[in-house]
């Protein structure tokens, strides 16, 4: 008797070609679920259904056609066991040389919009990962391909070792089977945890992912690193119009961008313009092109190779502009055709269109050594309907709006953060400081005579009064603080003697 496989693929990418070099180079005799079984009959191709090998007719619409002792008894049998051989013939069941599997589509048939709870389940196959799991196992005496880019190394293989396999090409394949099997529960098991949040953290997590890109280096050129797809859209599903490849560093300052670009709904043109996650310049205007020119000019050194994100889709009058600075990456939700052909002068520049730029993962995870940190985004949006004024002195609305700005933006600097703002545009940024006092120092170091009247906006509470001071002697009118200091009390005495506004949020927002 000839070698045996069985084929049962959803994908059918490459399997008459494949199915038929197996019969034709190699004498395979082929049994084949239902839908496969067509497909290669279709091509002229001889295979047995699963259904009259077994005996048994694929029921319940599909939900039982692979799954039968003829079928997992020829794939768990151990051919140096004899009394598996015995259970094999007492049965007459055959050894089965090769499995041939791939997955019902479940990842993209719940990312269709409007999917029913009714759909995905159907989606959810069950006999396909019992082939893979069982021919895995087993992979000392069979192999499984769960992969179609495996088929032509296979009978590579098959010509190389006179008819046999290695040892080593079935190990590797059985591991490609469990961490596919792994990653399609994966899926299953975050697609109904997303039907049912919880604010609680699950106890058991797996991140999980589909190397998307390898990059050419990690944060420095000694790291080796690579590109994960996750399932979910993101930035997999940005289009990058042009430029050089991303590097992890710019996937990193792009991330960064994003998260702080949301924060502007698309009716208020917004641009941010950062270095290292930390925003230099960011400014919202009546116009892109002016939030751009205002962003950039905010900190223009700084700029200088920076990332920007534009909460709009680049105009041509914003794209002129753009072209002038030697910038890394550009995001926008969109790009009008005309500003395509003068952004694509500038070849190196990497141009990324993400439609849905407010699409992020609702947890961020951080390695630790011996484990990792998992923790709900910070998704808290400003809401000046729960802020408390504790100054004698109120805020105007314009400086309540402009709070609401510089608060804003202090949630995307690193900690210790203070931003100085005036008009909706930064004017200094301190981020990443030791002491926040320090990070105030900076900031209004760099607005310089502009602090004169600008605002303030501290990630953390002022564990001392020497903010407010520093910040007042500087000309700053206005303060946003999360509060919860045991000595708030001597800043907002400070700020009320100073003839500051004060204005608490009750929310931190530290960013490591
Ligand atoms: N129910 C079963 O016994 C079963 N056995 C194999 N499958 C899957 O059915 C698919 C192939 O089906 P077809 O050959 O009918 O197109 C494969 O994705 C395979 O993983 C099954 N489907 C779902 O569980």
């Amino acid at each position: 008797m000839g070698r045996l496989a069985l084929l049962s693929v959803s994908d059918k990418t490459r399997i008459v070609d494949f199915a038929r070099q197996l019969v034709e180079e190699f004498g395979f005799e082929l049994i084949s679920s239902g839908g496969t079984a067509k497909t290669l009959q279709d091509a002229g191709i001889p295979v047995t259904k699963v259904s009259d090998y077994t005996g048994s007719p694929e029921i319940l619409g599909g939900r039982v056609k692979t799954l039968h002792p003829r079928i997992h008894g020829g794939i768990l049998a151990r051919r140096d066991v004899a009394q598996d051989g015995v259970d094999l013939e007492n049965n007459e069941i055959r050894a089965i040389d090769l499995v041939v599997v791939n997955l019902y589509p479940f990842e993209d048939t719940i990312s269709q919009p409007n999917v029913t709870l009714a759909d995905a389940i159907e989606q959810i196959d069950i006999g396909g990962p019992t082939l893979l799991r069982a021919s895995a196992k087993n992979f000392a005496h069979l192999t499984v391909l769960c992969k179609p880019e495996r088929y032509d190394a296979y009978l590579q293989e098959l010509r190389d070792n006179q008819g046999d396999v290695s040892l080593e090409f079935r190990q590797a394949r059985a591991a490609e089977g469990f961490t596919m099997t792994m990653a399609y529960d994966r899926a299953i098991s975050n697609y109904f945890a997303s039907l049912q949040p919880s604010e609680e953290q699950p106890a058991q997590f797996t991140l999980s992912g589909k190397q998307h890109q390898s990059l050419r280096y990690g944060e420095n050129p000694h790291q080796s690193a690579a590109w994960y797809r996750t399932g979910t859209q993101g930035w997999t599903s940005a289009t990058q119009l042009q430029g050089k490849a991303l590097s992890y560093n710019n996937l990193v300052d792009l991330e960064a961008a994003r998260r702080i670009i949301t924060e502007f709904p698309a009716n208020e043109p917004a641009a941010a313009v950062l270095k290292h996650t930390n925003p230099c310049g960011v400014a919202v205007s009546s116009s892109l092109l002016d939030a751009y020119e205002k962003a950039f000019a905010a900190d223009s050194i700084s700029a200088f190779g920076g990332i920007v994100a534009l909460n709009q889709p680049i105009d041509v009058a914003t794209a002129k502009v753009l072209k002038k600075t030697f910038l890394e990456c550009i995001v926008a939700p969109g790009c009008e055709l005309e500003a395509r052909e003068i952004l694509a002068s500038k070849s190196n520049l990497r141009v990324l269109l993400l439609p849905d730029l407010q699409q992020g993962e609702p947890q961020t995870v951080k390695v630790i050594a011996g484990g990792f940190l998992l923790q709900a985004a910070d998704d808290r949006a400003a809401d000046p309907d729960t802020w408390q004024i504790v100054t004698q002195k109120q805020p105007t609305p314009a400086q309540m709006a402009e709070l609401s700005f510089a608060w804003k933006v202090a949630k995307h600097v690193k900690s210790n953060a203070i931003v100085v703002t005036r008009d909706r545009v930064t004017l200094g940024v301190g981020a990443g400081q030791m002491n926040r006092v320090g990070a105030a120092k900076i900031a209004l170091e760099q607005a310089g005579e502009q602090a004169k009247g600008a605002t303030l906006a501290s990630d953390g509470f002022f564990p001392f009064d020497d903010s407010v001071r520093t910040a007042a002697a500087a000309g700053i009118t206005a303060i946003i603080q999360p509060g919860g200091s045991i000595r708030d009390k001597d800043s907002i005495q400070a700020a009320d003697e100073l003839g500051v506004v004060m204005v608490l949020t009750g929310v931190r927002h530290f960013l490591h």
